[in-house]
């Protein structure tokens, strides 16, 4: 087993377990923009793209952001200069480096990626080849790079495959019948591909020959977009393995390789005008290409979620570089006519999503000369023991051919196997798939549901909404027909209104006539009653002064009376108070003389005078107190009474004799009683006349007659009490006849000349109340003429108003007859017609309201069902007017 060989089994690619950890970065995305074809020249294409910067680029619609970009009129050494010469040197480091064209199909892959001819172009150098593309450009570079370095060993070798219908075919293969291409993850979790060539190359031009082999058994074909449009993805490897001695004299094997894919351009079926076999080629490049977007794009977000590798054979085999330890570039190719716009754009999406996926770049693992020779004495020392059993015979020993079949069995079994792993694996991770999808499908399904529920209640609420709405469509119809009916009738109505006003225009000139011969008498009678007021006032302001006249005169008389009234009430208190003090100075004066006679005359009778005297002391003492006006004669009386005691006591023996005398005298104070009682009497019937003689106020100015009554109740009480002394005095004292007849005599006398003064004062009353009556008469007659007189000039005034003036007032002619009211045709129900919409909702409501819940409610309105407005339904309507207001 040469070095190649083992690296080939056992490093082809960097063991997972042996990578030193690197940094992460993200793929070199760059564009690319072809030039415009002579054909789109022609057709005077016009360009949607421009490249605004180094790393921008603008189409019609977006700006893009790339690492670079790259202008028609850039070269392609321009491409190799920044996208694969830099990869060479990390080949060379020992890292894997992958490079590869995507686009639109014409838009320039396979010129980027191969260019021209490299046989043609073999005397010229590729930094100076116009047409190389990256593929011989790399190819002698890294030759050239080997050369620089002081390489112990080296090996070159070149793989170039195309998938193509989702089948790997070597294109460096020259057997007639070669060898199935398998894609098989190794125990590294590398893909090896089983049976794949890798040619030894010597020189750039050894790979110049394979390059140009291979393209020639690459599937082409012409299409409506490219002449040589190639039908396939194709992946040309050149691997580098390198031999140096280490500082430490160590031989170790270093291996790098780059990857130079051109992928078949993305096309579209309508526009390619493919059938057939074409339209099956440009079907599966397409799967391939949504396969390798959609990995793109699941490793673009960085989610974690699985990503579909194996779901087309082009991902699995660039799966280390998209997301694994390759240094990646993509170079995304456009074309910049307007005609391809639509993938032009489509391409920069993917390119630009592409950006976003970041990769772990890692050397490959040196081996070292010790560890390679370990690893072949291993080797040897199995092969050795196989033989030595086939030597001694006690292992199995087989014929060659038949050993070899066994191999191949062994080979094919293992290869099964693999495969049979390979579909457990992806059943394993399929049903985890399957899992996680049926996870997010529970989760979707809840969300769903409750979505599905949210959307119920939407569906409930839209139904109620609908329901309302389908009543208020109703009510809207039944507003709107109320309003047509009403719009008829205001028609209707307008043309009486307007019938009404035309008569009514007639009238109002008839009107006009009447009131102008009204306004014209009106002016004249107004002249008249003018003229006639002057003299009506006249007769008014005499009859005023007649009237003040008799109102003075009136008024004087009736002062008159009042002051003969005044002057009779005076004369007339003053008489009576005269009498009374008269009355009593003389009452006084005969008891005191009386007094005196029976202290005389009852000397000797003085044992029974003191009793006597003590009673007639109780008694004045009694009078004394019923009456204040009595008070002072009492105690006159009184201390007269002590002062008469001694005289008494020298008087108490002849009272003795004077007994008979005394009895005498109480009999004719009894008469004297009797007659006092007779005056009272008269007295009474003086206040009688007097009471009966008050006219107009007279009541008022005669002396009270409470006074003259309690004066006159006074005497009675006295006269009284005196009686009863005088019985007193005769029961006891058995007063003397001729004592008690010259009492009699002495009152008489007194009582008489009282009398007599008050019938003198009675008769000058009376007198003075005839005058009274006299005058009061006249003036009655007097008022009376007066009143005549006024109302001879209310008849005066009477007779001036309705002869003078009503006769003078000129009647008002008649200026047409006045048009009758019964005539004019107005509506009656102008309202009716601008029914507020309020009270139309509240009538439809109560009209239907039993039938709005039900679904097959069914609003019939014909114009008959509308009814005009009741009286309430119009204070209804002013009320909603008002509120509305
Ligand atoms: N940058 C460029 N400068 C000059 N000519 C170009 C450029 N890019 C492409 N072309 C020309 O355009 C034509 C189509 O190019 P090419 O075959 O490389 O496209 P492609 O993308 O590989 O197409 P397909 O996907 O169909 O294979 C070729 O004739 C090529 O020479």
């Amino acid at each position: 087993m040469n070095i190649v060989k083992y690296w080939r089994q056992n490093m082809s690619q960097p063991p997972a377990n042996k990578k030193r950890p690197s940094s992460t970065q993200n793929i070199k995305v760059v564009v690319r923009v072809r030039p415009l074809n002579k054909e789109e020249i022609e057709k005077k294409v016009k360009s949607v793209v421009s490249c605004v910067s180094l790393k921008e680029i603008l189409t019609k619609e977006k700006k893009y952001q790339f690492d670079r970009v790259f202008q028609p009129d850039s070269s392609q050494m321009d491409i190799y200069s920044y996208v694969v010469a830099p990869m060479i040197s990390d080949v060379l480091e020992g890292y894997n480096c992958t490079v590869f064209a995507y686009g639109q199909t014409g838009t320039g892959k396979t010129h980027t990626m191969t260019g021209g001819d490299p046989t043609l172009s073999a005397n010229v150098h590729w930094r100076t080849d116009d047409l190389a593309g990256c593929i011989p450009r790399a190819a002698a570079n890294i030759f050239d790079e080997i050369g620089l370095m002081d390489a112990v060993d080296y090996n070159v070798r070149v793989s170039f495959l195309e998938l193509y219908n989702e089948e790997v075919r070597d294109l460096l293969c020259e057997e007639e019948r070669p060898s199935p291409l398998n894609l098989f993850n190794d125990s590294k979790g590398s893909i090896y591909i089983q049976n794949l060539n890798e040619i030894t190359v010597f020189s750039s031009q050894d790979i110049y020959i394979l390059l140009q082999k291979g393209t020639h058994k690459r599937q082409t074909a012409s299409t409506l977009m490219n002449n040589h449009s190639s039908r396939s993805h194709t992946v040309f490897t050149i691997t580098v393995h390198i031999r140096e001695v280490t500082m430490t004299g160590e031989d170790v094997l270093k291996s790098g390789k780059i990857n130079l894919v051109d992928l078949a351009g993305s096309e579209n079926i309508a526009k390619s005008g493919a059938k057939d076999k074409r339209a099956q080629e440009l079907a599966n490049i397409n799967r391939s290409l949504l396969t390798l977007g959609r990995v793109i794009q699941i490793l673009a977000e960085k989610n974690n979620k699985h990503v579909p590798y194996r779901d087309s054979k082009l991902t699995r085999i660039l799966q280390d570089s998209l997301g694994g330890h390759t240094k990646t570039c993509i170079i995304a190719t456009i074309s910049p006519s307007s005609s391809s716009f639509e993938e032009t754009q489509s391409t920069l999406d993917y390119a630009c999503r592409a950006r976003d996926i970041r990769n772990t770049p890692t050397v490959n693992e040196k081996v070292t000369k010790q560890q390679m020779i370990k690893d072949m004495g291993h080797e040897i020392e199995k092969l050795k023991k196989d033989l030595e059993a086939a030597r001694t015979g006690t292992g199995v020993y087989i014929d060659k051919e038949n050993w070899e079949q066994i191999n191949s069995d062994i080979q094919s079994t293992a290869y099964t196997l693999n495969l049979k792993n390979e579909v457990i694996d992806d059943m394993k991770k399929k049903l985890a798939e399957l899992e996680q999808l049926r996870d997010t499908k529970i989760k979707e399904f809840d969300q769903i549901m409750n979505v599905c529920m949210k959307k119920d209640k939407i569906i409930e609420k839209a139904k109620h909404l609908l329901s309302k709405m389908t009543v208020n469509l109703k009510q809207e119809e039944y507003i709107s027909n109320y309003y047509a009916v009403a719009a008829n009738e205001t028609t209707l109505k307008a043309k009486e209104l307007f019938e009404t006003t035309k008569k009514l225009s007639v009238n109002q000139e008839i009107l006009q006539r009447k009131l102008e011969n009204q306004y014209y008498t009106n002016y004249t009678n107004e002249k008249i009653v003018k003229e006639k007021s002057v003299g009506l006032s006249q007769t008014i302001s005499s009859a005023a002064e007649k009237v003040e006249d008799l109102r003075n005169s009136s008024g004087l008389r009736l002062n008159n009376v009042r002051m003969n009234l005044d002057f009779l009430a005076s004369t007339q208190a003053d008489a009576v108070e005269a009498k009374k003090l008269s009355f009593e100075t003389q009452t006084k004066t005969a008891l005191e003389s009386m007094v005196k006679r029976v202290t005389c005359r009852s000397e000797f009778n003085i044992g029974k005078i003191d009793n006597v005297l003590g009673l007639v002391e109780n008694n004045v003492q009694d009078c004394s107190n019923t009456s204040s006006e009595f008070e002072s004669y009492d105690r006159n009386v009184t201390s007269k009474m002590k002062s008469f005691t001694d005289v008494i006591a020298v008087l108490y023996s002849g009272l003795q004799q004077q007994r008979q005398e005394e009895i005498q005298q109480l009999q004719d104070l009894e008469k004297f009683s009797d007659i006092t009682r007779s005056r009272i009497k008269q007295v009474e019937h003086f206040l009688g006349v007097i009471e009966s003689s008050n006219v107009l106020g007279m009541e008022q100015k005669v002396p009270e007659k409470t006074v003259i009554e309690q004066k006159l109740c006074d005497m009675k009480n006295r006269s009284e009490t005196t009686t009863h002394e005088l019985c007193t005095l005769r029961n006891s004292l058995k007063l003397e006849p001729e004592i008690c007849s010259q009492y009699e005599s002495e009152i008489i006398e007194v009582e008489n000349s009282d009398i007599k003064m008050l019938e003198t004062q009675v008769g000058t009353m009376t007198t003075k109340i005839d005058d009274t009556r006299q005058e009061i008469a006249s003036l009655e007659e007097e008022i009376e003429s007066y009143t005549t007189q006024v109302s001879v000039l209310a008849r005066e005034v009477d007779n001036a108003l309705k002869h003078d003036i009503v006769s003078s007032i000129i009647p008002v002619q008649r200026g047409g007859d006045t048009p009758k009211q019964n005539n004019l045709n107005l509506p009656k129900r102008m309202g009716e017609t601008t029914l507020p919409r309020d009270v139309l909702v509240k009538r439809f409501k109560d009209e239907f309201s039993p039938n709005i819940e039900n679904e097959s409610f069914h609003l019939n309105i014909s114009t008959d069902s509308i009814q005009p407005l009741e009286d309430d339904s119009n204070e209804e309507s002013r009320e909603s007017l008002e509120s509305s207001k």
